[in-house]
C-alpha cells in the first residue's frame, strides 16, 4: 500500500489497556485507556500499545514533516497522521451531562511533498473530534478528502486554487487555461477548511468560502461522505465561510462579483435548495466587501460592506499580493445594512466607520421602553481597521516567534456597532470592553447558541497575553460589566473557545468551554473551563499536538 493511500484502512474496535506512563504530569490518572485493535484481516494502522508509549503506527503524511516538527511550534506544523482515534486519559472531571460530539475543523496540512504552502488559510482541512459520553473522552482527528486534497496527494503538487497558492503553471497557455477554468469554479479550491456545522436535519457539513467547498462528514468517523451540491440555480462560487445555522434555518450570504451587492439566502432542514430572502446593492466600491461572517438579529439579517474587498484582478494572479484574493479600498468607505429575514427588505444602510473583521460575535435588537426595535447592536472580532492581519497570519509569520512582542499594539477588541432604525444615515462603532482586559488581541469567538440574535452578556474568544505574535489566551468577555477572565499557559495556542450549554440551564454562562491546545513542546491536549468561572475543569493529553485549528459545533448525543 501506497504509504499515504487510505484504502487500506480498516475498521477497528477499542480494547482496554492502562496507559501507564501517559501521565507525565503530577496529575492523577483517573481512566484507563483504550487502545484500537485491528480487526481480523484488516490492515494495521493504530496498532499500539499505547498511543503514547509507543509510536502509532498509521500512514505518515512524509518525513518532512517530522522534520519540522523540531524548528517549529505544532500549532503550526502539518499534522503527522492521516487519521488516528482512541480513549484520552482524563485529568479532572468531565461532567455526566457533556454527552456528545464537539467537532473543530482546520487548515492542518500545510505542505506537498518538499513544497510548504505560505498561508494559514492554506492548509488541507483537519477535522478533529473529542467524543464525550459518561465522562469518558474519545478523540480522533483525520483529513477530509476533498477533491483539491486528493488531487494534490494523487499529482503531488497543488492543483486547485487555494487561499494563496495557485497551481504552478508549466507555460502561459496553462496559466489561461486555469483562468478559463476560474469563471466556471473548475479551478477553485473545494478544501472545506474553516468550520463545521450541524444542519436542523442532522447533516454535519465542512465548510469553506468556495460554494463547491461545502464537503457532508460523518461525525462518528470523521469520513468525508460527499458534496451538498445546492439544488437551486442562484449561481455563483463563494459564499460566507460561516454561515448562520440553527435548527430550523441555515442562513448565508452570497456576495455577486459582477454586479457588486449580496444574495441574502435561506436554506431549510432536509432541503439542499436555498431561496433568495433578498438582495443588498453594495452602496460604494468596485466589488463587495470581504463577508467571512455576518451577524442575525431575531428578526434581521445585518449585511456588512467591509472596506477589504474581494479584487478581481487579484484573483486572477498566480502570485499573491499582500491582501491576497481582496484589496484595501478605504475610499469605497463601509457600511452596514439591515436587512428584514421575513420581508427580504432593506430596513436600514447605514455609513459606519472603517473596520476590519473576519468573525462577528452576535447581534441583538434594542428596544425602547415601550418596546419599539430602535436600533440593531452588532458585535464582531475588530481589528481596528487594519488589513494587514491577513497578511500576519503567513505561516512564515506565525512560525518565527522569538519572544518579541509582534501582535500589533492595538491588534483587535470587540467592536460594538450601533445601526439606527430611525433613517440616520450614520451608525456608531465603539470598543465594547477596554481592550486592555483581554491584551488589545482578540479573535475566534462563540457564544451561548441559545443568545443567538438575542441581547446577550458573554462571549468566549481567543486573546493576548504580551509579548505575543498571536492570540495565545482564552478569554471570557462580560460585556455588560466590561470585564474579562483569562485563561493562560505559557507558550501554549489555544483553538477557540467553544461553549456547550448544560441541558437545562437558566443561567446564559452555565455550561463548559471546550478549546485544544497546542503546547510548545510539541505536545497537545483537550482542556475544559467551566462556563462560569472560567476554572479549569478537566484537561486530556493527546497522543501528539495537533495544528492549529479554527471552528467548531456540537452534535449532541441524541
Ligand atoms: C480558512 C479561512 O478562513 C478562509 C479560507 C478562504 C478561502 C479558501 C478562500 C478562497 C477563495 C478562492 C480560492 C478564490 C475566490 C476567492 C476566495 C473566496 C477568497
Ligand atoms: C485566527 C484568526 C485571527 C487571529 C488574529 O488575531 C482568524 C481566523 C480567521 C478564519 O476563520
Ligand atoms: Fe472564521
Amino acid at each position: 500500500m501506497d504509504s499515504l493511500s487510505l484504502s487500506g484502512i480498516c475498521r477497528h474496535q477499542f480494547s482496554p489497556i492502562t496507559m501507564l506512563d501517559f501521565n507525565q504530569s503530577n496529575h492523577r490518572i483517573e481512566k484507563a485507556g483504550f487502545v484500537r485493535k485491528p480487526e481480523k484481516g484488516g490492515l494495521t494502522i493504530t496498532q499500539v500499545a499505547s498511543p503514547l508509549r509507543r509510536p502509532v503506527i498509521v500512514p505518515s503524511l512524509d518525513n518532512e514533516t517530522v522534520d519540522r516538527r523540531d524548528r517549529n511550534h505544532v500549532a503550526w506544523t502539518s499534522v503527522r497522521q492521516e487519521r488516528w482515534e482512541g480513549e484520552l486519559v482524563v485529568q479532572g472531571e468531565i461532567p455526566l451531562w457533556l454527552k456528545g460530539t464537539y467537532l473543530r475543523n482546520g487548515p492542518g496540512l500545510w505542505h506537498i511533498e518538499d513544497y510548504n504552502f505560505r498561508h494559514l488559510f492554506d492548509g488541507y482541512a483537519t477535522l478533529v473530534k473529542l467524543q464525550f459520553e459518561n465522562g469518558i473522552l474519545i478523540a480522533g482527528h483525520r483529513q477530509i478528502e476533498s477533491e483539491a486534497y486528493k488531487a494534490a496527494r494523487k499529482n503531488k503538487k497543488v492543483c486547485f486554487r487555494e487561499f494563496s497558492e495557485v497551481p504552478k503553471y508549466e507555460n502561459f497557455m496553462a496559466y489561461v487555461g486555469d483562468i478559463a477554468k476560474l469563471f466556471s469554479g473548475a479551478s477553485l479550491t473545494d478544501n472545506a477548511n474553516t468550520g463545521v456545522v450541524k444542519l436542523g436535519d442532522g447533516r454535519v457539513v465542512c465548510l469553506t468560502e468556495t460554494q463547491k467547498g461545502s464537503l457532508v462528514i460523518d461525525p462518528n468517523s470523521l469520513e468525508t461522505l460527499g458534496r451538498l451540491e445546492y439544488s437551486d440555480s442562484l449561481g455563483g462560487l463563494i459564499h460566507s465561510a460561516h454561515p448562520i445555522v440553527t435548527d430550523a434555518e441555515f442562513l448565508t450570504l452570497l456576495p455577486d462579483l459582477v454586479n457588486p451587492g449580496y444574495l441574502v439566502v435561506r436554506m431549510e432542514p432536509g432541503t439542499n435548495e436555498r431561496k433568495v430572502i433578498g438582495r443588498v446593492n453594495c452602496r460604494n466600491g468596485p466589488a463587495p466587501g470581504w463577508v467571512h461572517s455576518f451577524p442575525v438579529t431575531e428578526h434581521y439579517v445585518v449585511v456588512p460592506e467591509m472596506p477589504l474587498r474581494y479584487c478581481a484582478q487579484n484573483l486572477l494572479r498566480a502570485e499573491p499580493t499582500p491582501l491576497y484574493k481582496f484589496e484595501w479600498r478605504p475610499e469605497s468607505k463601509a457600511f452596514l445594512h439591515v436587512m428584514c429575514k421575513a420581508s427580504g427588505k432593506i430596513v436600514a444602510s447605514v455609513e459606519v466607520p472603517l473596520f476590519v473583521t473576519f468573525h462577528f460575535i452576535n447581534a441583538y435588537e434594542e428596544e425602547d421602553e415601550d418596546g419599539r426595535v430602535t436600533a440593531i447592536i452588532a458585535d464582531c472580532c475588530e481589528h481596528n481597521a487594519d488589513a494587514t492581519i491577513l497578511d500576519q497570519l503567513r505561516l512564515q509569520n506565525l512560525r518565527s516567534f522569538n519572544g518579541k512582542d509582534d501582535l500589533l499594539p492595538d491588534a483587535s477588541r470587540v467592536g460594538r456597532f450601533t445601526i439606527p432604525l430611525d433613517g440616520s444615515p450614520y451608525g456608531k462603532l465603539e470598543s465594547a470592553l477596554e481592550p486592555d482586559e483581554h491584551g488589545r488581541g482578540m479573535d475566534m469567538c462563540s457564544i451561548n447558541p441559545t443568545k443567538l440574535g438575542k441581547k446577550y452578556r458573554y462571549a468566549y474568544a481567543c486573546g493576548a497575553q504580551r509579548p505575543c505574535h498571536f492570540p495565545n489566551t482564552l478569554t471570557k468577555l462580560d460585556l455588560v460589566k466590561k470585564k474579562a477572565k483569562n485563561w493562560h499557559e505559557a507558550g501554549a495556542v489555544p483553538s477557540e473557545p467553544f461553549f456547550v450549554a448544560r441541558p437545562g440551564a437558566t443561567e446564559e454562562d452555565d455550561g463548559v468551554v471546550i478549546s485544544l491546545i497546542s503546547e510548545k513542546n510539541g505536545n497537545g491536549y483537550a482542556l475544559l473551563l467551566d462556563g462560569s468561572t472560567f476554572e479549569e475543569i478537566a484537561r486530556a493529553k493527546l497522543p501528539y499536538g495537533l495544528p492549529y485549528g479554527l471552528h467548531g459545533c456540537w452534535v449532541p448525543k441524541e
